[in-house]
């Protein structure tokens, strides 16, 4: 923890998330999208959630209101019992988001732009050095990998080191916007691997949102299934199974075809 990030109470979720709304108007269809229909959700310290969901479920919308990247059309988010759109910098420093195409300085190496990021978090620097190398020692990257600017990583390589940023700042809510899409088996299994070891050894509550049901049951304590922006179910693997199917992926397809039928006996 640095003498920049507000000091959180220990009893306070991670995340809260009050009947959250967000439309797009969608200029070509002059129609409007409800992104999001009324979710609510409160995630503990320490907590893996994971949101699964089809192609324009709503996924990222919903993490971009998490991050303070979307405001809500109505509802409300609290991080570490702030409010999102009340203590915006405050919870800026609280969470990090990973998202497939992390925002890094491509030219710059892997420990530039960790030490960029540290400056950015305020981070007392030589403290954040030394965790920055603790991180990346971690991380399993060849030493010399460090030293090369990140476009020559490969996919895997870097979103390694977006997390490994993510760790920065700390105590943290990490939201990981489909961290392993595109990766091969190996490098999803590292990135999962390391996502695991992440929330072992730091204070982080993590949400992820992924395509990947195997994913989902390995890294998540509880899976939320999220279809047209509302949360057709949300508990923990086992569950999930007990009551809708023997897999995540029946679970998924059970929920996601009632979805549908529903929708269209209502004729949307
Ligand atoms: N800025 C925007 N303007 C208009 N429509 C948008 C905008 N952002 C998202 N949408 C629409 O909102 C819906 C939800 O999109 P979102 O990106 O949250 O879904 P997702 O579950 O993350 O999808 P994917 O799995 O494909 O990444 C989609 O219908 C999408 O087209």
């Amino acid at each position: 923890m640095n003498a920049n990030q507000p000091v959180v109470p220990l009893d306070v979720p991670a995340l809260a998330v009050h009947h959250v709304q967000k439309a797009f108007r969608d200029k070509r269809q002059r129609r409007l999208v409800n992104a999001v229909q009324d979710i609510s959700v409160v995630v503990p310290r320490g907590e893996i959630l994971g949101i699964l969901g089809p192609n324009g479920s709503g996924k990222s919308t919903l993490i971009r209101m998490m991050a303070t990247l979307l405001v809500p059309d109505t509802g409300s988010v609290e991080v570490f019992g702030l409010d999102v759109l009340k203590h915006r910098l405050e919870v800026r420093r609280l969470i990090n988001r990973v998202s497939v195409e992390a925002s890094f300085f491509k030219k710059l190496t892997a420990e530039e732009n960790l030490a960029y990021a540290t400056g950015l978090y305020g981070v007392p620097n030589r403290d954040a050095q030394r965790r920055a190398r603790d991180i990346l020692e971690r991380l399993g990257l060849p030493s010399h990998k460090l030293k090369v600017p990140l476009e020559q990583l490969s996919r895997g390589q870097q979103q390694k080191v977006a997390i490994a940023r993510a760790l920065l700042t700390s105590p943290t809510l990490m939201l990981l916007d489909e961290p392993t899409t595109g990766l091969d088996p190996k490098s999803r299994r590292e990135v999962q691997d390391f996502i695991l070891e992440v929330r072992r050894t730091h204070d982080a509550t993590i949400v992820i949102s992924t395509h990947d049901m195997d994913e989902a049951e390995r890294l998540c304590d509880r899976v939320a299934i999220i279809n047209h922006g509302r949360f057709e179910a949300i508990d923990t693997p086992a569950s999930l199974k007990a009551r809708y199917g023997p897999t995540l992926e029946s679970v998924f397809f059970t929920l996601i075809g009632e979805a549908l039928e529903d929708a269209l006996e209502d004729g949307v």
